[in-house]
């Protein structure tokens, strides 16, 4: 399919009870190509009656999918993943239409964001209890775990399909019905996901999602409605901290997946040449704007000219352009709002006294384009290492000792993941220890996997998505006591 062809395939109504229906009025929002800024569609501006038809919508299907047998919803859900990989490129171009990244790393989130279909296919028949005497010899306990019942996904616009997935998968799976309000920027991924679903068998109802154009407006009858049971949300960490505000009235079931700041160390005794591939992945995937992105990099002094002059010569590799171009590396920023962010990190790191090694200054004309950024000898005053970057933009320091570098490593209040670099284990497991950290890359520089949990402490929030975990988010534990 073309462009245009795939374009007006798509259902850009909102999607409630199983079917494409218009917003309340029929008012509808562009989404805009981050390549031209140009509108690629109009799609469904939803209010906050249409959230409530979802909220109806979603409560009917409850019962009878909570009662669904296990079996069956696992394998609806493995069905969807066959659908999404039978239209992976389908998918995979709408995605860099609405979100600007280059084809490839959109290929790469199809896969990705699959997989948590194909997990939680697998792990929906392991929702298991337990069976115990209790000590004192006059009662049994049993213990059973059911679906938490209808939940509200609020998702970001970088990983389009991935971060709207990581939850629906696990929900489904355990038995709960799920409305997702995806990212104003990117609707059109998700919207696509509900169609496959629908064709994969999934009952109408069990899964809404509601595009809109007024977040704060149409999600707060959803929080403060008591037949909704549960909040997940992905994002930044601003917004977080309000929904957990609202959600605290009606004592709301929440997971938090926020911001990020996450430390690249490389330590004297790093495979250097692997620590550098490592960084290009650990900063470059997705172009830079991903949660998980090496935000700044600290590296012990002995290596630290190596380090950057391998790491400048690896970065200037990187062709800026559109993303549907099969030779681009780096597509546009999402928005021009993203494109100041960090124009403004950038400017501000060498107005501190910062070195421009490479890039550093956006090409201008149409579209959100930055190129591939290096700064080094940055000072600690820089904003740059203290605030999420989200952009193709390397912060390089240097530090002396071990401990110096797990201190600088911790000294943010963020807390989602962090990457090492050594050829010593004990010295990897030590670090990784005293990391305040949810996650650890030890000689990587990609953690995520469907069959792992994701999530973060400190200000990066809390729950966790995939792996075993994930499913336990959707699940309340009962106690039957027994004689
Ligand atoms: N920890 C993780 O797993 C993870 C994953 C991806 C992105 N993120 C974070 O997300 C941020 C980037 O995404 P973003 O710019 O879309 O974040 P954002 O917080 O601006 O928006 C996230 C979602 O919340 C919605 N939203 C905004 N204000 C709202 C409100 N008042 N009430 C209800 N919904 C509201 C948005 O429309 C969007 O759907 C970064 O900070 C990044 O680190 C975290
Ligand atoms: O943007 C954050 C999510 C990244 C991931 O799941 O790999």
């Amino acid at each position: 399919m073309d462009q245009r062809e795939l374009l007006d395939s798509i259902p850009t109504q909102l999607w409630i009870g199983g079917e494409p229906i218009d917003a309340e009025g029929g008012a509808t929002f562009p989404v805009r190509d981050p390549a031209t800024g140009d509108t690629l569609v109009e799609v469904a501006d939803a209010t906050p009656a249409d959230a409530m038809r979802a909220l109806d919508a979603a409560v009917a299907a409850q019962r009878d999918w909570a009662a669904t047998p296990a079996r069956e919803r696992g394998e609806i859900l493995r069905a969807v993943f066959e659908a999404i990989t039978a239209r992976a490129d389908d998918m995979a171009l709408l995605m860099t239409l609405e979100m600007g990244k280059a084809i490839a790393e959109s290929k790469a989130e199809i896969k990705y964001g699959a997989e948590f279909f194909r997990w939680f296919s697998e792990e929906a028949v392991r929702i298991a209890g337990r069976y115990q005497p209790a000590p004192a010899g006059n009662g049994r306990i049993l213990v059973t775990r059911q679906p938490v019942g209808p939940c509200l996904a609020i998702t970001p616009w970088n990983f389009p399909l991935a971060m709207g997935t990581r939850k629906i998968g696990p929900a489904l799976a355990a038995g709960c019905t799920m409305i997702v309000k995806p990212a104003s920027e990117t609707p059109l991924t998700m919207l696509l996901l509900a169609q496959l679903c629908a064709e994969a068998g999934l009952p109408k109802g069990v899964l809404s999602v509601v595009t809109t154009s007024k977040s704060g407006a149409v999600t707060a009858p959803l929080i403060d409605d008591p037949r909704l049971r549960k909040l997940t949300f992905t994002g930044s960490t601003g917004v977080g901290k309000k929904l957990v505000e609202s959600s605290a009235k009606g004592l709301l079931r929440t997971s938090m997946e926020l911001g990020g700041n996450a430390p690249f160390v490389v330590f004297d005794d790093a495979d250097i040449d692997k620590a550098v591939e490592g960084a290009m992945l650990a900063k470059l995937r997705n172009g830079g704007e991903a949660c998980t992105a090496a935000n700044r990099f600290h590296v012990q002094r002995s290596v630290l000219a190596e380090f950057t002059s391998k790491l400048v010569e690896k970065m200037s590799s990187m062709k800026l352009g559109l993303g549907t171009d099969p030779e681009t590396k780096l597509g546009p920023l999402v928005n021009a709002d993203q494109l100041e962010t960090v124009t403004e990190l950038v400017d501000d790191a060498v107005a501190a006294g910062a070195t421009l090694s490479l890039g550093g200054s956006a090409p201008g004309g149409a579209g959100y384009f930055y190129p591939a950024t290096v700064l080094t000898d940055v000072p600690d005053t820089a904003r740059i290492l203290k605030e999420e970057v989200f952009g193709p933009v390397a912060p390089i320091v240097g530090f002396d000792t071990e401990d110096d570098g797990i201190a600088a490593a911790n000294d943010t209040e963020f807390g989602l993941v962090a990457y090492i670099y050594t050829e010593n284990l004990d010295r990897a497991l030590r670090v990784a220890e005293a990391l305040e950290t949810g996650m650890v890359g030890v000689n990587r520089g990609v953690i995520s996997d469907a069959a792992a949990p994701f999530g973060g402490v400190k200000q990066s929030g809390f729950g966790r998505e995939g792996g075993f975990e994930g499913i336990n988010e959707y699940l309340e534990t009962k106690y039957i006591a027994l004689t």
